[in-house]
């Protein structure tokens, strides 16, 4: 044997370094600083040898080191810095060969000191092994490939299986002179245990180690594999246990059940054999919804998972729901996550999908009123019970439905030859089967082959749920959009009401008014913290059906394009019948067929909606009402509303048609009719106070005079009547002082003014004064009261017309003169008033024209006149739009004149009502001549006859 010096480092117990292991240790100062030095004395690596101290540390014996160590090559030393001198010195090792510590006494033993310092001592090689003989490396490699093998198995991370592998690999191509070198490897790298490694570095002997790894891997194989079966069956007894859980959670809900059934029931009979409804629980138990919760938990899960269940096999909503389940299911309860599972299994199930198993009875489905002979009539009786007039629109939702009732109707009688046709097929194969089971029984042979096993037994056919006509029936079912335009309050969210009503729908409506988010719609990713379903689902949750009305209220306010994504792209595909079938709500992540759904929009004006967005929808245009309608509007239907609303009836309150007409004229100026129906509850709500003070006074509702309508109460001190009639001089004291004391317009005329008509923002028309005066200056137009360009442009196109015609008007003395600037020179300043509200557009050119007349010759248009039409540089008064709102506002301020484009007549003839045609005069004009004329009266401006004859001829 080689014999050598080498510094003794002990390795503390239960450290061993094999042959070819490596590992990192700290140790004291003292050695630490030992092996600095040691480095800098030698010019390669320093070897020492690492020696196991084999007995653990305690404080009466002293350390024991072992006789066999490893001489090792020191790879790194880390000393602890300056900045933080507590580090320990970390030493990392590579063990390279076995060595002998040759004893220094016959004792066989080391000094103690040996452990605490290291000191040269004397060591010795083992002679060069022998080749281990075939049968022990055999032995020894299939020893070590069974636990390899065991220990890839087991393993969850990938890499370590790779390395498992690798390693597997090596050991078979190897030779048997390198076997004892792998059994160094293999022992130090499996997790074993301390003696098994110490007694192999304690046998030099190749055959002896060998042997001796091949024990060691077996009886680790067994250990693992012990484990392992552990494992199993706790797992086993594990969801054994969650399995009785979920029996006994089961059970506890049958019984609760049972319980409930047998107290309604004796319930019932005791209430009706006594009075007492609402009697303690028959068992004593507390009947507080906040006790129990464990149980209340699993009523839910067990509600979840029905629902699940109850989702059409196969379908993409019944995997996502299954898939989450099991995740839920692994989850523990308590985790943010398991919350977030919850919360969405909970929205996914609460989607009505189409052919899943019904969860309520059929009892509590709405009856299919669509089927019925006497549904368009039914449906018309409705509209006409919830809104006055609106004939036009009424007659359009009759075609409406009457389509929605034949598309439903065609599809069903679909999806029943469908049925019939499968139920044909599936009679004929049982047909064949039986043929050919017969025929085999012929044949004698008795083995029984009733039907192919792979064919299902016949289905039953179910009814046809309303709402449930799934993804087979529903094709073509849909009807085209509609879209209700009209100003606020003029019934057009009640009209999507009144539609839900007559096709026995439920009614949802989604504000989209302020809608910036295009996630508002679609619903967040689930990524997102706080995530949730879009307004879509939402509202189908609580539809509870897949076919309800969905109104989709205010789009023309839904937000732009921006950062957020577009809102009304999102609405697109909700609307588009190509692409609403599967509608991807970003939360839920499944498609959802909305193709049942029938979506109505409304909208105050259609200027900001989107030209895709309109071009899905069929417009219905809503005008406002006139103070006839609004009268009747008021009786028949705000008046009763408000009375119900307030515990009140008509027996209490009468409110006499002037009173009505003064709320609707002094207390609103609109063009639908939510003010008077607020104004109206006011009236109600006053009367219901003095109403109510009368009966807690003692009084008795008694009629004492039909004239005056009182109902007179007796006091001790004398008579004190409650009037039941509200008369027009009583709402000033009931409302206070009329927001609109007055004339919307003067009644003088005025120089240099005229009446425009105009339709506002929210899509009402009325009367616009247009103001001018004139100003000493230098010619100049200036014009004021927030103007587009395109008013702005109007306003100098009819300048130039006037300055153009000036001579012939007889502001000037010759064609040559600007009126602005003789006699005087002067700027005209013109305003239209309310000059904090946007205004644009080129309705206003004869309104201006007029007014630039009436301020230079100083004629007066009357006041009773508005006017409105776009002009040329030529003079000829071309079409605008809104005539019917604008009608309508110049009929509530109480015009009796109106002038309007000769293209517009056939507006005037099919939008305005009868009764506001026969109250006002309407001049259609082609040119502004004309409407000179019509504006100021025949012959009241001092044409020139020339200036006649040259028009003439143009
Ligand atoms: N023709 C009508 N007959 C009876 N009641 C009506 C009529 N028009 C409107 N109403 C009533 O006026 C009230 C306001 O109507 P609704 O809410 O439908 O207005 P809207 O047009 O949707 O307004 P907005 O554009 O502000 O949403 C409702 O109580 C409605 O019943």
């Amino acid at each position: 044997m080689a014999s050598s010096k080498l510094p003794v480092l002990a390795l503390p117990h239960p450290l061993i370094l094999l042959p070819t292991s490596r590992f990192t240790m700290p140790v004291s100062q003292q050695i630490g600083e030992a092996i600095l030095s040691l480095i800098d004395e030698s010019d390669a690596l320093p070897v020492l040898a690492a020696v196991p101290i084999t007995n653990p540390p305690s404080d009466n014996t002293s350390p024991v080191l072992s006789e066999w160590g490893t001489a090792a090559r020191v790879l790194r030393m880390v000393k602890p810095t300056a900045r933080n001198p507590r580090q320990p010195y970390l030493i990392s090792l590579h063990g390279l060969t076995r060595i002998r510590l040759i004893a220094t006494s016959d004792t066989n033993s080391f000094p103690p000191e040996l452990a605490a310092d290291l000191t040269l001592q004397d060591i010795e090689y083992p002679p060069t092994e022998r080749t281990p003989s075939s049968e022990t490396v055999e032995k020894f490699k299939h020893s070590a490939l069974r636990l390899l093998d065991r220990l890839g198995r087991d393993s969850t991370q990938q890499v370590r299986k790779d390395s498992y592998r690798k390693i597997a690999s090596m050991l078979e191509d190897i030779t048997n002179s390198r076997a004892p070198w792998m059994a160094d490897v293999l022992v130090g790298s499996i997790n074993g245990e301390y003696s098994d490694k110490l007694a192999i570095l304690c046998t030099p002997d190749a055959e002896a180690r060998l042997k001796l790894a091949t024990d060691i891997f077996l009886k680790q194989t067994s250990i693992v594999e012990v484990s392992k079966k552990i494992a199993t069956a706790v797992d086993e007894s594990l969801s054994k246990q969650q399995k009785e859980f979920f029996l006994r959670q089961q059970l506890a809900a049958i019984t609760r059940e049972l319980h409930a059934l047998t107290r309604s029931n004796s319930g019932s009979s005791s209430t009706s054999n006594s009075n007492l409804s609402t009697s303690a629980p028959a068992d004593g138990a507390s009947g507080s919804e906040l006790d129990d919760d464990e149980q209340h938990e699993a009523d839910d899960m067990a509600e979840l998972k029905r629902r699940i269940e109850a989702m059409e096999p196969g379908s993409e909503e019944r995997k996502m729901g299954v898939r989450e389940w099991r995740r839920l299911k692994r989850i523990p309860q308590g985790s943010v996550e398991h919350g977030v599972i919850r919360s969405y299994l909970e929205w996914l199930t609460a989607i009505p999908w189409p052919n899943s198993t019904p969860l309520t009875s059929d009892a509590q489905q709405p009856q299919p009123v669509i089927r019925d002979r006497a549904f368009l009539a039914a449906a018309r009786a409705q509209l006409d019970a919830d809104h006055f007039g609106l004939e036009k629109i009424k007659k359009r939702l009759i075609e409406y439905l009457a389509v929605v009732r034949l598309k439903e109707m065609n599809a069903e009688r679909e999806a029943r030859a469908e049925d019939d046709r499968r139920r044909e097929q599936e009679k004929e194969a049982n047909a064949a089967a039986n043929a050919k089971e017969a025929t085999v029984k012929k044949d004698g042979n008795m083995a029984v082959v009733p039907y192919d096993r792979k064919q299902q037994p016949p289905q039953p056919v179910l009814p046809a749920v309303p709402g449930k006509t799934g993804r087979l029936g529903k094709k073509g079912v849909k009807g085209p959009i509609l879209l209700f335009v009209g100003p606020p309050g003029t019934g057009k969210t009640s009209l999507g009401q009144s539609v839900a009503k007559a096709l026995g729908r439920p009614f949802q409506r989604i504000s989209l008014g302020g809608v910036r988010d295009e996630a508002e719609i679609r619903g967040h990713r689930r990524t997102y913290v706080a995530s949730g379903p879009g307004l879509i689902v939402q509202a189908l949750r609580k539809a509870g059906r897949l076919d309800a009305v969905m109104l989709l209220d205010e789009i023309d306010k839904i937000g732009q394009s921006n950062f957020h994504g577009d809102p009304g792209a999102a609405l697109l595909e909700v609307l588009d019948p190509e692409q609403n079938h599967t509608f991807n709500d970003h939360y839920i992540n499944v498609p959802i067929d909305l193709s049942q759904v029938l979506f109505i929009c409304t909208a105050n004006s259609l200027e900001t909606i989107s030209a895709p967005l309109l071009d899905r929808c069929e417009i219905i245009q809503l005008s406002g009402y006139t103070y006839d309608e609004k009268m009747h509007i008021a009786r028949r239907f705000l008046l009763p509303k408000q009375l119900q609303a307030n515990g009140l009836d008509d027996s209490h309150i009468t409110i006499t048609e002037p009173a009505l007409l003064h709320i609707a004229t002094r207390y609103t100026r609109e063009a639908g009719v939510r003010s008077l129906e607020r104004a109206i509850g006011s009236v109600v709500r006053y009367k219901a106070v003095e109403w109510a003070e009368f009966m807690d006074e003692g009084g008795e509702a008694r009629d004492v005079g039909k004239d005056d309508g009182a109902v007179v109460v007796a006091e001790k001190g004398g008579k004190r009547a409650y009037r039941r009639v509200v008369e027009e001089h009583e709402i000033e004291k009931i409302l206070g002082i009329a927001r609109w004391d007055g004339e919307e317009r003067d009644m003088e005329e005025r120089r240099g003014v005229v009446y425009g008509l105009v339709v506002m923002g929210q899509g009402e028309g009325g009367i616009l004064p247009v103001e001018t005066i004139a100003v000493p200056g230098t010619g100049q137009l200036k014009l004021t009261g927030s103007l587009g360009d395109v008013i702005k442009e109007s306003g100098e196109l009819a300048l130039s017309w006037v300055k153009t015609h000036a001579y012939d008007l007889g502001i000037t003395n010759s064609r040559t003169q600007d009126p602005l600037k003789v006699p005087d020179t002067i700027d005209i300043h013109l305003h239209l008033p309310a000059g904090a509200q946007k205004k644009d557009g080129p309705s206003a050119g004869i309104a201006m024209t007029c007014a630039f007349v009436s301020l230079l010759t100083g004629a007066c248009v009357p006041t009773n006149i508005a006017m409105t039409g776009e002009i040329t540089l030529r003079g000829r008064v071309t079409p605008v739009g809104g005539i019917k709102e604008k009608v309508l506002g110049a009929h509530r301020a109480q015009i009796t004149k109106v002038i309007l484009p000769w293209a517009n007549r056939k507006d005037v003839e099919h939008d305005v009502a009868l009764e506001v045609r026969n109250e006002m005069e309407f001049v259609f004009v082609r040119t502004v001549r004309e409407a000179l004329e019509a504006a100021f009266g025949k012959n009241r401006l001092g044409w020139r006859r020339e200036a006649m004859l040259l028009e003439s001829r143009l």
